[in-house]
């Protein structure tokens, strides 16, 4: 459970020498009534954690793909509660981790206590929350911190070395490093210094580190799983699902498998 179970299963990848692999998902897209069967898909398809993201009206790190993904769900009414009593409901069937992705509104409006007691209820291990800065994160991370639930931070290209050092410290569960300047959504190159820039990062701790931002076929999780642990992808796998491309998501999922074998 919690914290816990995200350093279990990330551990089994790399024990095998694969890399992991973490696709984003938006709750309630395509009804929240899938989301079960879009996790199992998921899972089958080989992935190491499920980063599920709640909607919100004012996602200023979502790019034009999970923007509309929100949009979508947002319309069909889905809310953080909804998400959490759904995830209860299928708790005990589970048997990939879960890790939120909020912004902190949402967290605030619930009530930063009960959303920790009400996440470990329904089975979520850890949670991500972009837009709370590392001097302000004390209120949500100490309610986590109680409940066993992994606080994952995040590290830009733009954080000095000495942020990057707190942020290293206090991750849990890995640190998830941002590839590119900007908002989420399918990219086609990443910048030169990008190697270096995880190769820096992966010499500051021993936590996994994964990439994520831009992400979208398996060439790109070659190239970055290279460097780090495994990658994050969000906007290609709302695409694919969207469409109903299990094949695609199939093959971009196990290209993490064969990374370095
Ligand atoms: O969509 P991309 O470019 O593959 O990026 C991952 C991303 O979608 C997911 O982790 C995410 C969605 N919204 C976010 C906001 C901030 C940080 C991360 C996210």
């Amino acid at each position: 459970m919690g914290k816990f179970s995200i350093d279990t299963a990330i551990q089994r990848v790399l024990d095998k020498g694969d890399k992991a692999f973490v696709p984003y998902i938006m709750a309630g897209d395509g009804g929240l009534d899938q989301l079960e069967s879009q996790i199992r898909l998921l899972a089958n398809a080989g992935a190491t954690i499920i980063e599920l993201g709640i909607p919100f009206s004012d996602p200023v790190a979502d790019g034009p793909t999970i923007q509309a993904a929100g949009q979508r769900a947002l319309t069909s009414g889905v809310t953080l509660k909804k998400v959490l009593d759904e995830l209860k409901r299928f708790k005990e069937s589970r048997d990939i981790p879960i890790v939120l992705m909020t912004y902190i509104n949402p967290v605030f409006t619930y009530g930063p206590k009960r959303f920790a007691e009400d996440c470990e209820a329904s089975g979520v291990d850890g949670v991500i929350v972009p837009d709370v800065p590392l001097e302000e994160s004390d209120l949500v991370s100490n309610a986590l911190k109680e409940h066993e639930i992994a606080f994952i931070r995040l590290a830009t290209l733009t954080s000095t070395p000495d942020r990057l050092a707190k942020i290293a410290e206090q991750t849990e569960g890995f640190l998830y490093a941002v590839t590119i300047n900007g908002i989420t959504g399918v990219q086609n190159r990443f910048g030169d210094q990008l190697g270096n820039h995880l190769t820096n990062i992966k010499q500051q701790t021993d936590k996994p580190v994964f990439a994520g931002f831009g992400v979208s076929s398996p060439e790109h999780v070659r190239e970055l799983t290279a460097y780090c642990d495994g990658v994050i992808v969000g906007s290609k796998i709302v695409d694919l699902l969207h469409q109903g491309n299990e094949e695609e998501i199939q093959t971009l999922i196990q290209s993490a498998k064969t990374a370095h074998v």
